[in-house]
């Protein structure tokens, strides 16, 4: 399932995000506009096929009724015994009637009327027709005359055309109320029809618009997780850029922005730790050097060695020859001290003409000879170029890392001012 999920994410990623949101408007839209339009069309059609079974209702049973009514008023004898009243239209009645059945002959199907039921209505109407033809006509002069014999055998008559009438207008009746209750039931179906489809096609919708939202309120969760751990310090924070959409591309761009922030960082951290003159880490750096190199040898007990190196009468050198001389005589230090030292040795700019070597694993004596060693070395290149100056050395160092940085640098410092006093262009020992 979760697998499914990623395909489909993976599938709408590939399009934009003003895409995706087009298309959730029209997995919402579509659906219901089709759905409206279809429910109104049935409601319609239910509300005029109603309309039209009434009509039919009414057009039907009326003029049964009223014959039914007008032979009830003849078997009464009210028609026969008021001369001056006018003898309703029977054979415009029964013809209304005829007229009624012939339709409904060719179309009682079309209209959902049971043709059972229509059959037996057409045949009662069939066999009460010929006795409601001149019934009343017969009853009048009869009744008239006083011929009371004829008369009740027209009344009988009379008492079973209107039977007749009755059943012809039950078997009509059945046939309507059936087809009334069919009627119901399709439009039972049809609203169920209508609600499944709107529940069927509200879920598709909201389930099409979960996983459009979720494709793009996830990515901009990662991205915003990104961000803040970039902001938090985290540079190998990465965003994903998988997906070909504008998310994708955020991402690829803050990816972008975090690898040049880091290359930035880099290059102002060796700025920060070098020295602009000599190339060699600046103060800040070889202290840093030096607290590294400390906090290693405490873990192993070993010693670290530092050497602090001033430039002898450097001030001579800049007011002889010129500063840019001074700055070449550093320059040409720096080159013999980082040439000199061994691999895991470190010198740096410690300020104007001081210099301080950091030896890792170095003993107190080890360092001493180092100093010495680079004393001499020094000393030799300056006797042949007077713009060359000496150097004096302080030596201190550290067993297990137990000594500050402070009290190493400053005992270093001690001893190089005793190698001044001493007379310069030599090691002191602190
Ligand atoms: N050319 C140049 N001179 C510098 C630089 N930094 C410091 N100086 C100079 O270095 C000189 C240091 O002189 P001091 O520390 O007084 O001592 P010194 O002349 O070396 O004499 P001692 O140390 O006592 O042997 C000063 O004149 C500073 O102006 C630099 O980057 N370039």
């Amino acid at each position: 399932m979760k697998r499914t999920l990623c395909k489909v994410e993976s599938l709408l990623r590939r399009l934009s995000v003003g895409k995706r949101l087009a298309l959730a408007v029209a997995v919402l839209v579509v659906p219901m506009t089709v759905l409206i339009v279809v429910s109104v069309l049935v409601l319609e059609r239910q509300e005029a096929r109603l309309h039209r079974s009434v009509e039919e209702a009414v057009t039907l049973l009326v003029p049964l009724a009223t014959l039914e009514y007008d032979l009830q008023r003849a078997l009464t004898d009210v028609l026969a015994a008021e001369t001056g009243e006018s003898v309703p239209d029977y054979g415009g009645l029964t013809g209304a009637i005829d007229r009624l059945f012939s339709q409904l002959a060719g179309t009682a199907s079309d209209r959902d009327l049971p043709p059972q039921s229509v059959a037996r209505a057409r045949s009662a109407w069939q066999s009460a027709r010929p006795a409601i033809e001149g019934l009343v006509e017969q009853a009048r002069p009869l009744h008239l005359a006083g011929d009371t014999p004829g008369f009740a055998s027209v009344r009988r008559r009379l008492a079973s055309a209107i039977g007749d009438l009755q059943q012809v207008q039950t078997h009509l009746s059945t046939a309507i109320k059936r087809r009334a209750a069919r009627a119901v039931q399709t439009q039972q179906r049809q609203l169920e029809w209508l609600v499944g489809a709107w529940g069927v096609t509200l879920l598709i919708a909201t389930a099409g618009l979960v996983l459009i939202v979720h494709s793009i309120v996830r990515p901009v969760r990662a991205l915003g997780r990104t961000v803040q751990r970039l902001g938090a310090g985290d540079l190998t924070a990465r965003a994903d850029t998988d997906a070909g959409d504008e998310l994708g591309a955020v991402a690829g761009y803050l990816n972008a922005m975090a690898r040049h922030f880091v290359a930035w960082k880099r290059v102002t951290e060796d700025a920060a730790n070098q020295d602009a003159l000599t190339g060699l880490p600046n103060r800040r750096g070889i202290l840093a050097a030096l607290e590294a190199a400390l906090a290693a040898s405490a873990a192993t007990q070993g010693s670290v060695g530092v050497l602090m190196i001033d430039v002898d009468r450097f001030k001579t050198i800049n007011d002889q020859y010129g500063h840019a001389a001074g700055d070449q005589a550093l320059n040409w230090v720096a080159q013999v001290l980082s040439s000199q030292l061994r691999g895991d040795d470190q010198v740096g700019r410690y300020a104007g003409d001081e210099f301080l070597a950091v030896l890792p694993g170095a003993g107190h004596e080890e360092a001493r000879q180092i100093a010495e060693r680079l004393c001499e070395r020094v000393i030799q290149s300056a006797r042949s170029d007077p713009r060359r100056p000496t150097l004096t050395l302080g030596v201190a160092a550290s067993r297990g890392g137990e000594a500050s940085a402070e009290a190493l640098i400053a005992a270093a410092d001690r001893a190089l001012y005793r190698g001044k006093q001493a007379g310069r262009g030599r090691v002191g020992i602190g």
